[in-house]
């Protein structure tokens, strides 16, 4: 007799989840057939993987997998090699060496990637920018408290872009330069003082433990200053004082109220770090959870939303509004447009802003003093410089905006930086209608619904356009001799600036290109020469020996193997931390100088 229930317990289940595994596999087989099928019928190469691309928890346990996947035998697992997190920048570039193409399709089940290290294609891509619109999913997480600028496509991007980007201009560099001044200087000294605040004697200044975290709050102070009028006094006289004192600090912006039990920049630090997590969990779970560190992250967000807001009512009055600043204009704009901008919205933008204007150049600027540290020479070069431009001037003393051009090394330091260790490494497109473009002479046609990744890593590291030693960190490469003459068809990456190597377009991708290139391109440029000039003026940073014996030359490879090894959160930044120590010039020992 039939066992009704048993069939209804078992039965029933057994065949939801068979039927579910075999319409994923049939899902999964047809839709990589055809993958391959039409890239095996397009003039560019192409390599199979056999997880989805859009599988993002596969990309983030992809260093985990990596090395078992590696050591399948036959070359089973060699796809891994396309699909592992930052696989550019680990492998080196495998499809230039493998297929002999910059552009390449990656041929998986749920469909196409094309590849694209190619300048010119790059280029063609990044203006079309209506056929090839920038894939937003990845960065839905940004949207966490509103759409911005960074987050939307279309009609909506043009909105914020017409809202966010004139305050961009050069009155706001110049509060740049200025602001960037008094950040650095207020950096410098607490890098030189003992923990009492006392300038400290040669050879006993404090070791700058966690770069990070300082070149974070540096380029935090100098946003929150120039794009919102914030005050942000520097948290301490010394980092080798026991704690930070700006909490209470009168000058600051922000006060202790009963409303807040953290800084300003607490809570942004806080949020950075726990934002994956923000945006998973519903906000009513982690405000209810048993856990102390869920409900930390709802409070970090509920205490940045709270800064917000307040920050949007004291700039509601129209005096405030037409400053011209960032804030003024995100607040102008949303008393105009009440029906269609929302506070989430303005909330939103100030938001991506901190985000996308102070991580990206904290990691740029704490990339460039390691290097410094590593390259003494270079180092030299940049302070000649400073004293060709400001002679036996103090920092910041009468130094005026328009000395900035001045700053080659440093600007070419800064490319050089953002060329190998390039803050963001792939700028994601999408093609939503069917699309075709020319390369190498031949057309290539684009399926709609295509995903495209222009490689970062790979396009900055293409001997083509940077020469054999790409691998090197040559900020030289970017000094060109007077008269120099940019070749047709280059990009002149910081105008103000003579004779500096202009690539050909689409190569140096650091800021992007095209329509949605970087809005904070120059504000980031004017404000690392400005920390970087206040910084080396006087002062010169020196690795710190991990042993009493350890060499010179042991500290310095052990230091570039640390930048290296780098890890993609928000953006790229070092797993571990290189040890830095400020000292006067004309005492440096680790290594002398000549
Ligand atoms: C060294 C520093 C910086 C680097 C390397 C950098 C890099 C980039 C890159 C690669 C993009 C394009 C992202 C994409 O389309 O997927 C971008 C966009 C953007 N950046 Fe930056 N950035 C830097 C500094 C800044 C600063 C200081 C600000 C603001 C103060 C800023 C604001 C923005 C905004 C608003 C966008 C979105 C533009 C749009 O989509 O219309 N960035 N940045």
């Amino acid at each position: 007799m039939i066992d009704y229930m048993s069939l209804a317990l078992y039965g029933v289940p057994l065949a939801y989840i068979s039927t579910k595994i075999i319409s994923y596999l049939v899902w999964y087989f047809r839709t990589l057939n055809e993958s391959v099928r039409f890239a095996a019928a397009s003039p560019i190469p192409y390599v199979t993987i056999y997880s989805t691309r859009a599988s993002t928890i596969f990309w983030l346990m992809s260093p985990y997998f990596a090395p078992f996947f590696e050591a399948l035998p036959f070359g089973w697992g060699q796809w891994i090699r396309y699909v592992r997190m930052d696989f550019d920048w680990w492998y080196q570039c495998p499809a230039r060496r493998e297929l002999g193409s910059d552009v390449y399709w990656v041929a998986s089940p749920g469909g196409l990637c094309l590849m694209v290290t190619d300048a010119d294609v790059i280029s063609e891509i990044a203006h079309r920018w209506k056929d090839f619109g920038k894939m937003v999913e990845p960065y839905r997480t940004l949207a966490v408290f509103g759409q911005n600028v960074v987050t939307s496509e279309g009609t909506t991007w043009q909105r914020h872009r017409k809202i966010t980007g004139p305050p961009f201009n050069e009155k706001n560099s110049s509060l740049v330069f200025a602001d960037s001044i008094a950040q650095a200087k207020a950096m410098l000294a607490s890098f030189t003082s003992d923990a009492d605040g006392k300038r400290s004697s040669p050879g006993n200044e404090p070791v700058v433990d966690d770069l990070l975290h300082w070149t974070m709050t540096v380029t935090l102070h100098v946003l929150s200053g120039a794009a919102f009028s914030l005050k942000m006094p520097w948290p301490t006289k010394s980092i080798a004082a026991s704690s930070e004192d700006q909490f209470n600090e009168p000058h600051s912006t922000f006060k202790i109220t009963e409303k807040h039990t953290m800084s300003f920049q607490q809570s942004v630090d806080s949020l950075m770090d726990y934002l994956p997590f923000i945006i998973f969990f519903p906000s009513w779970l982690l405000r209810n959870s048993p856990l102390s560190v869920m409900r930390k992250m709802q409070h970090c967000a509920d205490e940045f939303r709270t800064y917000m807001s307040e920050l949007i009512g004291d700039n509601q009055d129209a005096e405030n509004a037409s400053r011209g600043d960032l804030l003024g204009s995100i607040v102008r704009a949303g008393s105009a447009e009440k029906t269609t901008w929302t506070e989430e919205e303005t909330i939103g933008n100030i938001f991506v802003f901190i985000l996308a204007g102070h991580e990206t150049t904290a990691s740029t600027l704490q990339s460039a003093i390691i290097m410094l540290a590593c390259h003494p020479e270079y180092q030299q070069q940049v302070q000649d410089e400073l004293d060709s431009i400001w002679s036996d001037k103090k920092p910041g003393e009468d130094w005026v905006y328009e000395d900035y051009p001045k700053m080659r090394c440093v600007m070419a330091l800064m490319f050089e930086t953002l060329r190998r260790y390039a803050p963001v490494n792939l700028l994601p497109k999408h093609a939503r209608e069917a699309q075709s473009f020319t390369y190498r002479g031949q057309t290539v046609h684009v399926p709609a619904g295509t995903d495209i990744s222009l490689a970062v890593v790979s396009t900055q590291h293409n001997p083509l356009y940077w020469g054999e030693d790409v691998w090197d960190f040559r900020p030289s490469r970017w000094l060109m001799p007077p008269g120099y003459f940019p070749p047709p068809n280059s990009s002149n990456e910081s105008p103000p600036h003579e004779n500096l190597y202009c690539p050909p377009k689409g190569a140096f991708l650091a800021f992007s290109a095209g329509f949605r290139a970087c809005l904070g391109k120059k504000f980031a440029q004017v404000e690392f020469s400005t920390l970087v000039a206040v910084l080396f003026k006087e002062y010169s940073v020196e690795l710190v020996k991990e042993s009493k014996d350890e060499t010179w030359e042991e500290a310095r490879d052990k230091a570039m193997a640390k930048m290296h090894d780098r890890t993609t959160g928000i953006a790229s930044r070092m797993k571990s931390k290189v040890k830095v120590r400020f000292v006067k010039r004309g005492s440096e020992k680790f290594p002398p100088r000549s």
